[in-house]
């Protein structure tokens, strides 16, 4: 069976947590993959021993699983490598939240070997495409997000306006910094540090989230998965910024933006030890109140 490992940075760490990895791997037969930059970093690790992949193109459909060794802005670089090929992902935590990577350096052993033997459940992670009119070509090849498609402001302190339809009905124009649409997995990202809800995981909708609105009637709204936005921007300048997950670009004024749920999604393992549940207490510290 085939694993593929993925790492985005070299830590002084990366060698030892790889080699862990790699060990349990091979006493299992395992046929390893490493990505082909990451690999090149590992001094202790041979290459020629070793297939690397260096693009999606290259990462075989018939993989087991994709381990990936960093945070979750590694995981969201993984997502880029995997697409709509239906690889689970492994997150090693090597970070400092590691939301969505929930296995800790200390427990590799214990989840990889859980990771073989099936103790593990499968989380359906939805994801975002974009197109644009007129088709924008930066925005062609990487047009799905994990966690939202964000649009904000460029060059300038001043606001913009962001006339929203949902589904070709008009919404409203929000006159704001810019405007977050989160899938329930980005809900505990950028959304929630801007007032949005924390959506679990499976629930089959979107967040639409105002960034500073200078308004007070202006809240995040939740709304089912199937929608399409439209998204038509305008502000003093003439470009404004698009993001996907950690990746950026600026379209002019005149690009229109259709956001709709993606037709793949990604897989989470989860094992029930470290659940969405436990990780929000874990790691949000949700509803800890010190004087109980
Ligand atoms: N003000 C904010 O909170 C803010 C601003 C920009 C981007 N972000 C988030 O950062 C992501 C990009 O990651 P990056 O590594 O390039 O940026 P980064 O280095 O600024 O890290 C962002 C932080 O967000 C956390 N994070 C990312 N996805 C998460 C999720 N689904 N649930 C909980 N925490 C999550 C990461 O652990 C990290 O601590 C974006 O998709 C966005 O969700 C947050
Ligand atoms: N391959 C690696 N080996 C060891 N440590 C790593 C590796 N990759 C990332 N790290 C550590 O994780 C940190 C964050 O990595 P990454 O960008 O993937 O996550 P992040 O989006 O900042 O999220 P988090 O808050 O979960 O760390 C890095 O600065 C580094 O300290």
């Amino acid at each position: 069976m085939k694993i593929a490992i993925y790492g985005q940075y070299y830590q002084n760490n990366t060698e030892e947590i790889v080699s862990k990895v790699i060990t349990i791997l091979k006493k299992n037969d395992f046929e390893v993959f490493i990505e082909k930059t990451f690999a090149e970093n590992l001094s202790t690790i041979s290459t020629k021993e070793y297939k690397t992949f260096s693009c999606h193109e290259e990462l075989d459909e018939s993989t087991a699983f994709l381990i990936s060794i960093g945070g979750d802005g590694t995981i969201l670089r993984a997502v880029t490598y995997i697409r709509n090929k239906n690889i689970p992902i492994v997150g090693i935590n090597s970070g400092r939240l590691g939301f969505l990577a929930t296995v800790q350096i200390e427990n590799i052993e214990l989840f990889i070997n859980k990771m073989i033997q099936g103790n593990y459940t499968i989380s359906q992670r939805t994801l975002l495409s974009l197109s644009s009119k007129p088709i924008n070509h930066d925005l062609d090849d990487l047009n799905f997000a994990l966690n939202e498609v964000s649009v904000s402001r460029k060059d300038t302190t001043s606001m913009i306006t962001i006339e929203t339809y949902l589904d070709n009905e008009y919404l409203t124009s929000y006159w704001a910094d810019g405007l977050i649409i989160s899938t329930p997995t980005g809900s505990t990202g950028y959304s929630l540090s801007c007032g949005g809800p924390i959506l679990t995981p499976e629930v089959k909708s979107l967040v639409i989230n105002p960034i500073a609105p200078h308004n007070l009637n202006a809240r995040p709204l939740v709304i089912p998965d199937n929608t399409e936005i439209k998204l038509k921007v305008s502000g003093r300048e003439n470009e404004y910024l698009v993001s996907l997950d950690s990746r950026i670009t600026s379209v002019n004024n005149e690009t229109v933006l259709y956001v709709k749920k993606s037709d793949f999604s990604i897989q989470l393992v989860e094992f029930p030890e470290e659940g969405f549940l436990k990780t929000i207490r874990k790691k949000l510290l949700w509803g800890e109140d010190r004087r109980n």
